[in-house]
């Protein structure tokens, strides 16, 4: 087997390697990955820098050119994504502002409704200098279909606004998150942000951590720890933990970041401390993140199937909001 031929002896990007010469087989074979990015620099020679895409230049598979957001009419929805929609869009407007360059999206089925709302005016009128930081795979389809442009932490390290969906949020806006697996970037997120707000519908809203969500924490494992952890959390007295299997694959669930996920359910007691708890179960060695998110959300916005939207605060305040400004294009049904 030939090792891969460096830039050089692309055929496409270097007229002197031919077809008979030894790098033209691996040079084609590589064309399809370089011929998009590279250029020339005035010698003919490839200039090494076009290799660095920018970020925003960066596209998924198929999704080359942003589709675009296909925007479900209001009324075709059930309750429950009515509800979800309303509380996303009532947390964009309230918090995102003009002035913010970063904006963290988090995963899940309420997240899509934020990007939405972003897309729409007059969110959309700042789009062009912001940038837009995944916390997984699914947000970064969705900020790249969107059309929207696509940094990472590493070159945000602060965020202005990040907000994202939870599995359950107790009184004092410490919420279990991980329900899609994806915890760990979702911390580091939601810790860069100078303003972390969660959305969801009322089904979230709680009084004590584990009332509603019975699943357990989702806890992120390096895969060759994950059995001694297990055990260590069974010492603990985590109630029966379960290494998180994957659905239509043989095997576990392989997270983002190429890790396992225990999801371990503990007593109330244990849940009416999440501070001690996520410390207990973070010092576990190869425990890389607990999705308990603790003292960390500022607003936290609930949607009711009635429509209305309550907005409650770390400091204990509860509101009303107004969420149907964006309604009126959700309701057409346009696309963004
Ligand atoms: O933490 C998450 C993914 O890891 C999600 O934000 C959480 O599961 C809520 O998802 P949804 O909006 O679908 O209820």
């Amino acid at each position: 087997m030939q090792p891969l031929a460096p830039l050089e002896g692309n055929p496409k990007l270097n007229p002197k390697a031919g077809p008979g010469s030894s790098n033209a087989a691996a040079g084609a074979a590589q064309a399809g990955s370089n011929a998009r990015r590279a250029s020339h620099s005035s010698s003919g020679r490839p200039d090494p820098l076009s290799t660095i895409t920018h970020a925003s230049a960066s596209r998924i598979g198929p999704g080359v050119i942003p589709t675009g957001l296909r925007i479900t009419p209001h009324d075709d929805l059930t309750p429950e994504e009515k509800a979800k929609r309303l509380a996303a869009y009532a947390a964009v407007d309230e918090h995102v502002k003009p002035q913010h360059k970063v904006i963290g999206i988090g995963s899940g089925s309420t997240v899509p409704y934020v990007v939405e709302r972003l897309c729409q005016p007059p969110h959309n009128n700042s789009n062009s200098d912001r940038w837009y930081i995944p916390t997984g795979f699914q947000s970064k389809e969705l900020i790249v279909k969107a059309g929207l442009n696509l940094g990472d932490v590493d070159q945000f390290p602060t965020i202005d606004v990040t907000i994202d969906g939870a599995d359950e949020v107790d009184d004092e806006l410490n919420a279990i998150k991980g329900g899609g697996a994806c915890q760990l970037r979702e911390k580091v997120l939601a810790e860069a942000a100078t303003h972390f707000i969660i959305v969801a519908d009322s089904r979230k809203d709680s009084k004590v951590l584990g009332h509603t969500w019975k699943q357990g924490v989702p806890i992120e494992v390096a895969p060759f720890a994950w059995a001694k952890v297990f055990v260590n959390l069974q010492k603990m007295g985590c109630e029966n933990p379960a290494l998180r299997m994957g659905k239509m694959k043989a095997g576990p669930v392989v997270t983002d970041n190429g890790n396992f996920v225990i999801d371990g359910v503990f007593s109330e007691s244990y849940m009416r401390d999440p501070a001690e708890l996520l410390h207990r179960i973070k010092m576990l060695t190869g425990v890389l993140e607990v999705g308990l998110f603790v003292g960390m959300a500022e607003a936290a916005y609930f949607g009711y199937p009635d429509g209305t939207v309550l907005a409650r605060w770390q400091d204990g305040r509860r509101q009303k909001v107004d969420a149907t400004k964006g309604l009126e294009i959700a309701e057409q049904g346009k696309k963004v």
